[in-house]
């Protein structure tokens, strides 16, 4: 099975903090990953570093068959524009622009030319075609989220990293965005990375990693939430790494 991102023994300290520690992980082509553990374990941090927005203290990260580490810091903007897709909990749609603009806004900035008809599917595919005119804070909290959804993926990305992508939403809400992320991955074969506390969103990814005390302690493949709550609370509890 071939990795989009692959990370080889990556160490990230702040100071003398060890956020990171020594982690060897892949993110399979066309599966939807969760990544759990309790707070403090290094959950950001590994997204921060597999999506190269920021660098390991050591060890490598290889997006797309290339080494993050031997680029300058522009190519490395370059890079994740082309390869990578975002979806935060805050949505973090512009407000003053409509939902249209802000789909496309990335890629304009980027100096690409939006692919219109690819676009126009996302949206179809999201419910979102009589929202386009508005401007975001129009929209529920759900709708905001389902045009990240398809921002992030307007640029054809190798991966999207979604941090708590329903962790403002209510539960019909967030388990429409949870169908649409399955649904990325079952259907267009997209890699979808997702963070979350909550064990029955983890529960729709393909596999679940399990971070502790700044590692990786578990594969857990199509977990179950009462399997995942259930780990999760031995580790809070510290116990069994
Ligand atoms: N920029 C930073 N400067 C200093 N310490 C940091 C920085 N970013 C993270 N840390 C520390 O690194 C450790 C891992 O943090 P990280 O945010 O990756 O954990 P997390 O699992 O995502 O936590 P949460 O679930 O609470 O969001 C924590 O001890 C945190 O305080």
């Amino acid at each position: 099975m071939s990795h989009v991102v692959t990370l080889s023994g990556v160490t990230k300290k702040f100071g003398g903090l060890v956020a990171l520690d020594d982690v060897s992980l892949g993110f399979p082509e066309g599966r939807f990953i969760a990544v759990m553990g309790p707070s403090g374990s290094g959950k950001s941090t590994l997204i921060q570093c597999a999506a190269a927005l920021d660098l390991p203290t050591s060890g490598s990260v290889v997006i797309g068959g290339v080494d993050v580490s031997t680029l300058n810091e522009t190519r490395r903007t370059e890079l994740r524009r082309s390869r990578v897709g975002f979806v935060f909990q805050s949505y973090n749609l512009l407000p003053a622009i409509t939902v249209e603009e802000n789909l496309t806004l990335s890629l304009r900035l980027a100096g690409r030319r939006p692919d219109r008809a690819w676009i126009a599917e996302l949206v179809e595919r999201v419910g979102l075609k009589d929202r386009l005119r508005h401007r975001p804070a129009e929209l529920s909290g759900g709708q905001q989220q389902r045009a990240a959804i398809v921002r992030a993926l307007a640029g054809r990305p190798d991966v999207v990293f979604a941090d708590e992508p329903t962790g403002a939403l209510d539960l019909r809400s967030a388990a429409q965005v949870l169908d649409l992320l399955r649904s990325l991955v079952d259907d267009l074969g997209q890699t979808v990375v997702m963070v979350t506390h909550d064990p029955a969103a983890a529960a729709r990814a393909h596999d679940c990693l399990v971070m502790a005390d700044g590692k990786l302690v578990d594969v857990m493949p199509a977990p179950t939430a009462q399997a995942l709550a259930t780990r999760l609370t031995q580790l809070a509890s510290g116990g069994v790494r």
